[in-house]
């Protein structure tokens, strides 16, 4: 069974990678499985090192956006990539437009290891 942490970064981390085009919201998103049974309206890839987006959990409490307290928010902004469904996808077609952003993000963390489980924003 795939971990929260494992799903986080299956989800969410592209360190190494960069969206070179406009297609890469649909192939990443098919490539790391958020376009079986639904076409996942929003993700974002993170491209930064694992262990700075780890280190996000040191950061303060904040509120995330279910209301529990276990989000914090980087310090500095990190390169990102949007990708949101266009209106014109139908599942099993799922398109996505590629937005590449500099954000600072808010993440859920859990555990022990206390590890980033869920993106919640970037702001
Ligand atoms: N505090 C918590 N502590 C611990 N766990 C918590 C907590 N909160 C939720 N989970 C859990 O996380 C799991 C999960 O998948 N939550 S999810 O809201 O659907 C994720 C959002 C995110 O993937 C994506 N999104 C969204 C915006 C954006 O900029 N970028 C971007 O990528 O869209 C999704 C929907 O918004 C779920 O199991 C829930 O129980």
């Amino acid at each position: 069974k795939e971990s929260w942490a494992m799903k986080f970064q299956r989800q969410h981390m592209d360190p190494d990678g960069y969206p070179t085009n406009s297609s890469y919201c649909n192939l990443m998103m098919r490539r790391r499985n958020m376009t079986k049974g639904w076409c996942k309206p929003v993700n974002t890839f993170v491209h930064e090192p694992l262990v700075d987006v780890q280190a996000i959990c040191l950061q303060g409490n904040i509120t995330c956006k279910n209301g529990q307290s276990n989000c914090h928010k980087s310090s500095s902004s990190m390169n990102i990539t949007d990708c949101r469904l266009t209106n014109g996808s139908k599942y099993p077609n799922c398109v996505y437009r590629t937005s590449q952003k500099e954000r600072q993000i808010i993440v859920a963390c859990e555990g022990n290891p206390y590890v980033p489980v869920h993106f919640d924003a970037s702001v």
